[in-house]
């Protein structure tokens, strides 16, 4: 067995035995959003956002393409990943009075956990300033992806926010999505810390694909030249293709949208990087069905589809 075998192995038998009880099938909350589902089977997918580095923007691409998918009638959660140093919430202006801790310890069901944000959005909070969330072992993580994939009405789109870094705590999740999406900015480490994560997803976990999104640059040309640096030393050295998907201008709206404690795309739906995100989530929508071979039960709602009557096969 080569050693991203190994590793999937591992993790699998992790999410086969990790379960709390607390990690219980239940009532999805109602969507008004689903009377906008297309009459055919909606597909489940999960979309970790990720970056290496701090400060790239994960959260703001997480946060404002989620109320995109969501703005465009798709049916959307957000977890918050960044466990101990969550700030989806703050973006967001939540008050959240439970977090993915209290899920871990039995307190309470993934439902529960839910948070309603602006535009249909559902938010999954990470506690914060929680020593034990940021500690959280392979078998917790494996506890937390399990019990989205058993969620009885599972949604169209999960997103990841995922921390900084490249602990497991970051490539756990990365791994089980289905689609990673790499924030990077124009900046040397930003560029290093994005070649370290993928390196470690397409050597350890045997991801192949991941899509960049280029943020807080001036314009396509830019976006498209930081692209082309990091596809150049990736497909030298790693086997891994790195998709452009999109960039998000350097954009002032946005910063003011963040300290009122809203997604831009919420309060200035015309401003640039609203506009931005607005693509993004058009090209989101499109992409095709991930390849899940290989994949087994590592996953975010692997293979999983819920047709428009909402009851999932
Ligand atoms: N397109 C943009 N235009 C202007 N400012 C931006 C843009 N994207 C992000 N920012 C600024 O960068 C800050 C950091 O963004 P964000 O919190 O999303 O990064 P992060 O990668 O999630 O950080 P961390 O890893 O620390 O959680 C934001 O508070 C915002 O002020």
């Amino acid at each position: 067995m080569d050693q991203a075998s190994g590793l999937k192995q591992m993790l699998s038998n992790m999410v086969g035995r990790a379960t709390p009880s607390s990690v219980v099938a239940g009532d999805h909350q109602a969507s008004s959003l689903l009377a906008a589902a297309p009459a055919a089977r909606r597909h489940c997918r999960a979309i970790a956002v990720a970056g290496g580095k701090g400060g790239v923007g994960k959260s703001t691409v997480a946060v404002n393409l989620g109320m995109s998918l969501s703005m465009a009638g798709r049916d959307v959660m957000l977890l918050d990943a960044d466990m101990g140093l969550a700030n989806v919430d703050v973006m967001l202006g939540l008050t959240p009075s439970r977090h993915i801790g209290h899920l871990l310890d039995g307190n309470c069901t993934l439902e529960e956990l839910l948070l309603p944000a602006p535009r249909g959005l559902q938010v999954v909070p990470a506690g914060s300033g929680t020593r034990r969330l940021a500690q959280l072992d392979n078998g917790e993580h494996a506890a937390i992806i399990r019990a989205f994939d058993e969620l009885a009405r599972p949604p169209e789109f999960l997103l990841v926010d995922t921390a900084a870094g490249l602990s497991d705590n970051v490539t756990m999740f990365a791994a089980a999505a289905s689609e990673v999406i790499l924030v990077v900015c124009d900046e040397p480490a930003s560029l290093t810390d994005a070649y370290g994560l993928t390196k470690v997803l397409s050597r350890d976990f045997g991801v192949r694909r991941v899509r960049m999104v280029a943020n807080m640059v001036r314009n396509e040309g830019d976006a498209r030249a930081l692209h082309q640096k990091l596809a150049r030393v990736s497909d030298r050295f790693l086997d891994v293709v790195i998709d452009f998907s999109g960039w998000v201008p350097h954009d002032e709206r946005l910063r003011q949208a963040i300290r009122r404690q809203c997604a831009v795309v919420d309060l200035w739906p015309s401003s640039q990087s609203a506009l931005a995100f607005k693509k993004m989530a058009g090209v989101v929508d499109k992409w095709a069905e991930p390849d899940r071979a290989g994949l087994d039960r590592i996953a975010f709602f692997g293979g999983r589809t819920v047709p428009a009557d909402g009851v999932p096969r």
